[in-house]
C-alpha cells in the first residue's frame, strides 16, 4: 500500500520526497527484501534482507539538500562525486546489483576514473576483509597526497585504527565480516581496485558504526566517442 505523498509506479516501485524534499525510490521485493535510493547522485542510502537488517549505513552527519553528495550507502564518484543520471538497480532477495554504464556521448575522448563508494553498517572492531592478500597497496595514511606504495601480507584486513588504503588489482570478489555476526560477498565485474576506509577517532561520533569497502577504477581510463565503460557490483548475504 503507497503511504502519503508516495506514488506507486509497479508493484514494489514507489516515488515519495525524501530528506531535505529530495525524491527517491522505494522497492520492496518479493521475498521482503527493501532499497531505498535516492535520485540526487543515484545512491542507494538503504538495503534491507528479509530479517529487516540493514546492511548499508549513512552517516549521521549526511546532508540533504542537493548540493553535496549524501555520505552514506553507495555514492556514485564519477567523474568525482555529484549528481548524475539514475543507473539499473536489482534487488534480490538478499542481494542487491548495481550497475554503472558511462558512455562518450561526445565528439572527442574523454578521461575518467571512478569508484563505488559503498558505506555498510557495522561494528568495527569485529570486521575484517578477505581477499586482499598479495594486492599492491597505495597507503593514504599517513599522507594521503603522498600514498605509500606497499603489498598487502594479510589474509584478513582489520579496522585497529584509521584506515584508508587502495588496492590495486583487487579480486573479483572479497568477503566482508561485518562485525554485527554477517558475512557479505562483494562481488563485481570491470572494476579493476579497491579502497578500504574507516576514518576512526577523525569522526568519533560514528566511525564504529561503519565501514567503507569500495569498488574503484584507479587509473584513469579513456573513452572514445560512442564508447561505453560498464561495471556491476553485487552485494550479497551469505
Ligand atoms: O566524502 P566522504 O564520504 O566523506 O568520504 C571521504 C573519504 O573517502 C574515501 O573513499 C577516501 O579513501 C578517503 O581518503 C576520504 O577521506
Amino acid at each position: 500500500m503507497a503511504s502519503v505523498g508516495q506514488k506507486v509506479y509497479a508493484p514494489g516501485v514507489a516515488v515519495s520526497e525524501g530528506n531535505g524534499g529530495l525524491q527517491k525510490i522505494d522497492l520492496k521485493s518479493s521475498h521482503g527484501s527493501e532499497a531505498e535510493i535516492y535520485l540526487f547522485g543515484a545512491c542507494v542510502t538503504s538495503f534491507k534482507v528479509p530479517n529487516g537488517k540493514d546492511l548499508l549505513f549513512v552517516r549521521p552527519d549526511a546532508v540533504f539538500n542537493g548540493q553535496k553528495p549524501i555520505s552514506g550507502g553507495i555514492p556514485h564518484c564519477f567523474p568525482q562525486f555529484g549528481p548524475g543520471p539514475m543507473q539499473q538497480v536489482s534487488l534480490h532477495s538478499t542481494s542487491l546489483s548495481t550497475t554503472l554504464e558511462i558512455i562518450n556521448t561526445d565528439v572527442k575522448p574523454f578521461s575518467f576514473n571512478s569508484a563505488l563508494h559503498t558505506y555498510f553498517s557495522a561494528s568495527i572492531a569485529g570486521v575484517s576483509v578477505k581477499g586482499l592478500k598479495d594486492c599492491k597497496t597505495l597507503n593514504k595514511d599517513p599522507d594521503p597526497k603522498n600514498p605509500l606504495e606497499g603489498k598487502e601480507e594479510r589474509e584478513e584486513v582489520t579496522f585497529p585504527g584509521f584506515v584508508d588504503c587502495i588496492y590495486l588489482g583487487a579480486p573479483s570478489e572479497l568477503i566482508l565480516d561485518n562485525g554485527l555476526g554477517d558475512k557479505i560477498a562483494i562481488t563485481n565485474s570491470n572494476w579493476s581496485d579497491a579502497v578500504l576506509w574507516n576514518p576512526h577517532l577523525q569522526m568519533e561520533a560514528c566511525y564504529k558504526d561503519f565501514v567503507c569497502v569500495e569498488n574503484a577504477k584507479i587509473e584513469m581510463a579513456q573513452l572514445e566517442p560512442k564508447q561505453s565503460w560498464v561495471a556491476e557490483q553485487k552485494i550479497e548475504l551469505v
